[in-house]
C-alpha cells in the first residue's frame, strides 16, 4: 500500500503515523509538505494529527486553503482514500471533503485522555476489520473535537450509513449527555465520518497511537490493516 502523510507547518503526530503505517503495512510511507502541487503514485493519503499553523483562525482553516489540499481534492474526486486524524479531521472538514465542524470541546478544555469508540459500520476500508458494534480505545487530544452538523445532515450521515464511530462508555453504552460516553459533546457523540462514497474517513480520535504491542495495546491495528486489504493490489 502507498500511502503519503501531509505535513503542515504545525503538525506534530505524522511520526506516529509514518510508524503505524510501517508497523502494519510493512510499507514506510511517503512524507508530503503542504506546499506540494503535484502527489506521486499513491493509494493513501492521511492528514495526521498537530496544530497546522498554530490552530490559527479555526483547527485547520488555514491548512485547508494549502496548495496540497487541490492535490487532495482532485485525488479524492478520482476515487482515492483519505483518511484525516484530529487536526486531519478538521482540515478535511475546513475543505469540505467531509461535512460538518469541530467546534470547541464542551467543557471548554483541552482533552487529553483515552477515549472508547464503538464501530458504527465495518462496510468501509477503515473499518472491515473491526464488527459493527466493537468497542476499542484511542487516546484523545483536541481543543476543538465537539463534531456538530445540522439535523439535516446528521440524519443523512445515519441514513447513509456514514458515521463511522460514535464515543462510547469503556463497556459500550452510549450516553450523549454524558462525559464518560460523550467527552467533548459531538452531536450523538459522533467520532468519525464518511464521505458519500465512503473512500474519504476523518476521526478525532488517534488510532496510530496504539498499534505497537510494546506499548502495551493494538486496539488501532484494525483501522490500518483493514486499509491495507482494501488498497494491497
Ligand atoms: N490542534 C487540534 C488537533 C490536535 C491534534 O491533532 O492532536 C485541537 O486541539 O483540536
Amino acid at each position: 500500500m502507498k500511502a503519503g502523510i501531509v505535513v503542515f507547518p504545525g503538525t506534530n503526530r505524522e511520526r506516529d503515523m509514518a510508524q503505524a503505517l510501517r508497523l502494519v503495512s510493512g510499507k514506510a510511507p511517503t512524507m508530503l509538505w503542504h506546499r506540494d502541487t503535484s502527489l506521486p503514485e499513491l493509494d493513501l493519503i492521511v492528514l495526521p494529527g498537530g496544530f497546522s499553523f498554530g490552530d490559527y483562525l479555526r483547527s485547520g482553516a488555514m491548512g485547508a486553503h494549502s496548495p496540497i489540499l487541490r492535490e487532495v481534492r482532485a485525488f479524492a474526486e478520482r476515487g482515492g482514500y483519505v483518511l484525516g486524524v484530529c487536526n486531519g479531521f478538521q482540515i478535511l472538514t475546513e475543505a469540505q471533503l467531509l461535512p460538518g465542524a469541530l467546534l470547541r470541546n464542551a467543557g471548554m478544555r483541552f482533552l487529553s485522555q483515552d477515549g472508547f469508540l464503538r464501530v458504527e459500520t465495518s462496510d468501509t476500508a477503515f473499518t472491515r476489520d473491526w464488527s459493527k458494534g466493537d468497542v476499542f480505545r484511542a487516546p484523545l487530544a483536541h481543543g476543538d473535537g465537539n463534531y456538530t452538523a445540522s439535523e439535516a445532515e446528521l440524519d443523512r450521515l445515519e441514513g447513509e450509513d456514514r458515521v463511522a464511530f460514535r464515543y462510547v462508555c469503556p463497556h459500550g453504552t452510549l450516553d450523549a449527555a454524558s462525559r464518560v460516553s460523550n467527552p467533548n459533546g459531538s452531536q450523538r457523540s459522533i467520532a468519525g465520518v464518511l464521505s458519500a462514497n465512503k473512500r474519504v474517513c476523518g476521526l478525532m480520535p488517534h488510532p496510530e497511537n496504539l498499534v505497537d504491542p510494546d506499548l502495551g495495546a493494538t486496539d488501532g491495528v484494525p483501522l490500518f490493516s483493514g486499509l491495507v486489504k482494501s488498497l494491497v493490489a
